[in-house]
């Protein structure tokens, strides 16, 4: 079914339905994320945001139902839907084998960027001193900021985040939430998943969807 775009709807998740190990994660779940948003899908754990995530993002089928990039299902713009897709998942795509500042010039690479000077994109995420640090032997927390680092230089509008909060010390979540509001002002979408608060997105910028855990 291909619905008739409104003017800011990036995201148009319509009448999903994901079933795992037969269990029902969500059913029918339709919703709308628009230019602007910044919204967190909440819930315990084993509900099915994981899931749904890799659903929106087109990296897994959902059992029934389909989403939509700006008025065209995600299968059939895939080109289009990628290009502006930043997707950051639980493991987050860092090679322990290469040096931080390798692993960001790699991702911006495939996102197709290049020639940019990666020192200072290393250095908003607090790893100046680390951009010949084999990630490998970076602490948890700077892995994970190896792997936000691609978020301060992308134009992909739609962005799906994974618990990028996951080892993030206060500040740097503080740093990332500012930034998350950014994205949103110039235009874009966050979506994303976090079992902490955030203190910087405000109540009135945060919209939440909520998964439930159910017991079929
Ligand atoms: N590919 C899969 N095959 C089978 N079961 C799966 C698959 N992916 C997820 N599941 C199951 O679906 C349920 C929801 O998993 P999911 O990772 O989406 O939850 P979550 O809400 O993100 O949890 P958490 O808060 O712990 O990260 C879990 O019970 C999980 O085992």
């Amino acid at each position: 079914m291909t619905q008739k775009p409104q003017t800011n709807v990036l995201v148009h998740a319509n009448e999903l339905t994901c079933i795992r190990e037969e269990r029902i994660l969500f059913d029918e779940l339709s919703f709308d994320i628009h230019a602007g948003d910044i919204v967190q899908i909440e819930g315990p754990n084993g509900a099915g945001k994981t899931s749904l995530l890799r659903i929106i993002a087109g990296l897994s089928r959902p059992y029934a139902g389909e989403v939509h990039y700006q008025g065209q299902d995600i299968t059939r713009c895939r080109d289009e839907f990628n290009h502006d897709l930043l997707y950051l998942g639980h493991l987050a795509g860092v090679k322990s084998e290469l040096t931080a500042e390798e692993n960001l010039n790699f991702n911006l690479r495939i996102s197709g960027y290049d020639g940019f000077d990666t020192s200072d994109i290393l250095a908003n995420v607090n790893l100046s001193g680390f951009e010949d640090a084999l990630a490998g032997h970076l602490s948890a927390g700077q892995h994970r900021r190896t792997a936000l680092a691609r978020l301060w230089h992308t134009n992909c509008r739609v962005w799906i985040l994974d618990e990028p909060f996951t080892a993030i010390d206060k500040k740097g979540v503080e740093e990332l939430e500012r930034l998350f509001i950014k994205h949103a002002e110039s235009g874009g979408c966050v979506i994303l998943t976090t079992h902490q608060d955030m203190s910087v997105v405000s109540d009135e910028q945060l919209r939440k969807i909520r998964l439930d855990y159910r017991f079929v």
